[in-house]
């Protein structure tokens, strides 16, 4: 919508009434976009400073969660109606608007306003008008499934969801069939094959990274099944989800909440939900050879953070402890590890680079100019789509590395606030692969350093960074061959594979080899090649809000004159208002 006649439509006035509101008189105005009120009597309390014309408050229509008649045995509201009466013997008749308002650090918290009518009809014509503005906006939920993982993080899932964010739920109207699960992969499995997912507007997990892992593979799995896509086929399109994923942050890891809201809050991620938002994600898919093996959407580490898990996971009584004492166990044993890292890099310029300093924001341009299918891309983008897919586009490293991390989005979170790549992008079909190569000990504490404080952690020479579309990883030392690797006849050739069976000082040694972590999960092969799904997914989330975003959308601002310019006042008006 052009700016020209968003101005328009702001100017035409569905309802403009003066009504009481904190026992003021306050001239109220409700148009497509926007519900605003402003004091139009002088306070008679010398204290408060609010004066005519002082300032106003104004909602927008689109995080507006609710209106509904205010209950009569609402103690303010009868405190009001007797105050009212005694000043000017009318009855008063009140509804309630609640609304996002934004508090600190990203955090949303659902905020009511009471206005007070002069009559039964101007009151219901206010929450008919304002329901028929919130009806229009398609893109909100209204009926949910939820699964609640009751053992996440710290066992309070049930209790978040039951006391924080059911009530807010109920009051926006959507309705919830809750699964509470009875063991892990219970979410994912019922996802995948028995859920009647036409019944429902999107899926909620209330949990943590885990629990958010099995939501995302048991919906991707049966969106693929539902369109006869195989997984195991490294090259699939994969079909994207129709459902949108909401994350109640309980678990003891909630990156993902983190890395698209801002906070891990779960009233602020609720309200996402209600009001409908829609953040697209890419997908990392990850196969050895032919075999699908796992979706991961923010972190791929091997080496340093797949060393990090594997222990963790051998001391999980500690807690959320664990992973501070895996990380100076690992960091103390200093191993680096052999292979080569086969890439496609993203030729296109419009997904900029991992150190451009852009940040993934809310209403990022170059997540919106990216589409999640093929048949979209302009015909120059096909084309060099085409040209780098081809042999010449494939780039290959060998060496010595401590790690290798490929980071599908910043991968902030609250004890790295930028990230392992703090300008990955959540949605532009790339993943940002991060080679950490052999280095002292000194060196590589001060790159870990470096992903606490605001210098550039890319900027060592044992350090390189690619944003690439595909990648494979071939430890130099063979994995132990499964029994259906035996089984199985000689594999379909990758871009990689010629280069790796040239080698002659291939051996068969595990001590040498690493794992990857996968989204906080371990894989069970080193050698992977792994693909970027652009936008398979789409989170109730609008991605983190710059400082300047979230000032534009508060709710006070100093008298938007367009707003305020006088209008004939209708019949109902001045029959009605005070
Ligand atoms: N009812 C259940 N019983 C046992 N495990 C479950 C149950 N429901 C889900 N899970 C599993 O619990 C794991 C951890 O859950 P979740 O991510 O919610 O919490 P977390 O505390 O953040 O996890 P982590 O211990 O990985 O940090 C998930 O991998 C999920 O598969």
């Amino acid at each position: 919508m052009t700016r020209l006649s968003d101005n328009m439509e702001k100017q035409a006035k569905l309802l403009s009434t003066k009504l009481l509101h904190n026992h003021r008189q306050v001239e109220v105005i409700l148009n497509r976009s926007v519900l605003a009120w402003k004091v139009t009597e002088k306070s008679g309390k010398r204290s408060s400073g609010v004066t005519e014309g002082a300032h106003s408050h104004t909602v927008q229509v689109f995080e507006i969660v609710a209106v509904h008649k205010t209950e009569d045995d609402d103690t303010q509201t009868r405190k009001h109606q007797e105050k009212t009466k005694q000043h000017s013997q009318l009855n008063t008749y009140a509804f309630t608007v609640s609304y996002v308002r934004r508090t600190r650090q990203h955090r949303w918290r659902c905020s009511d306003v009471t206005f007070h009518c002069a009559s039964r009809e101007l009151c219901e014509q206010w929450i008919q008008v304002t329901n028929e503005q919130l009806l229009l906006l398609t893109n909100r939920p209204k009926s949910l499934l939820v699964y609640i993982n009751p053992y996440g993080g710290k066992r309070r899932g049930k209790h978040i969801y039951e006391q924080k964010v059911a009530p807010m739920f109920r009051r926006a109207g959507i309705s919830a069939d809750v699964i509470v699960t009875e063991r892990a992969n219970h979410a994912r499995d019922h996802l995948k094959t028995e859920a009647n997912l036409d019944k429902y507007d999107g899926v909620v997990c209330v949990g943590g990274d885990g629990m958010f892992s099995e939501i995302l593979h048991g919906l991707v799995s049966r969106t693929q099944m539902d369109h006869g896509v195989d997984q195991n086929q490294p090259d699939a399109e994969l079909v994207p989800c129709s459902l949108r994923i909401g994350i109640i942050p309980a678990g003891s890891t909630d990156c993902i909440c983190f890395a698209t809201v801002g906070t891990n809050d779960p009233v602020t991620s609720a309200l996402h939900i209600i009001v409908g938002d829609s953040q697209p994600i890419d997908v990392c898919s990850v196969h050895h050879d032919d075999i699908f093996l796992r979706y991961s959407v923010s972190l791929l580490g091997y080496g340093f953070y797949g060393d990090v898990l594997t222990d963790s996971e051998r001391n999980r009584w500690l807690g959320p402890a664990r992973y501070d004492l895996s990380g100076v166990k690992t960091f103390l044993s200093h191993n680096y590890y052999e292979g080569a890292v086969s890439f496609l890099p993203a030729a296109d310029d419009s997904v900029g680079s991992p150190r451009d300093k852009l940040q993934c924001r809310s209403g990022c341009r170059i997540c919106q100019h990216k589409s999640p299918s093929k048949a979209s891309l302009t015909s120059e983008e096909e084309e060099e789509e085409e040209k780098s897919e081809g042999s010449s586009g494939w780039k290959v490293i060998h060496g010595k590395f401590i790690a290798i991390n490929a980071a599908n989005m910043s991968c902030a979170c609250p004890r790295s606030p930028k990230g392992l790549s703090p300008s990955a992008h959540l949605a532009d079909g790339t993943t940002d692969l991060i080679l950490v190569r052999k280095c002292s000990r000194l060196d590589f504490f001060k790159h870990l350093l470096r992903h606490t404080n605001k210098d550039d952690q890319f900027d060592h020479s044992f350090v390189e960074v690619h944003r690439v579309r595909k990648f494979h990883f071939q430890p130099r030392h063979r994995e132990p061959l499964s029994l259906e690797d035996l089984s199985e006849p000689l594999k379909k050739k990758t871009a990689f594979r010629p280069m790796c069976s040239a080698q002659t000082t291939c051996s068969y040694n595990t001590a040498h080899s690493s794992s990857w972590s996968c989204d906080g999960e371990i894989l069970h092969h080193s050698a992977i090649q792994v693909s970027v799904q652009c936008q398979l997914i789409r989170l109730f989330a609008r991605g983190i809000e710059e400082q300047q975003q979230q000032q534009q959308q508060q709710c006070v601002f100093e008298d938007p004159n367009t707003l305020w310019t006088p209008e004939p006042s209708t019949e109902m008006d001045r029959i009605f208002s005070y």
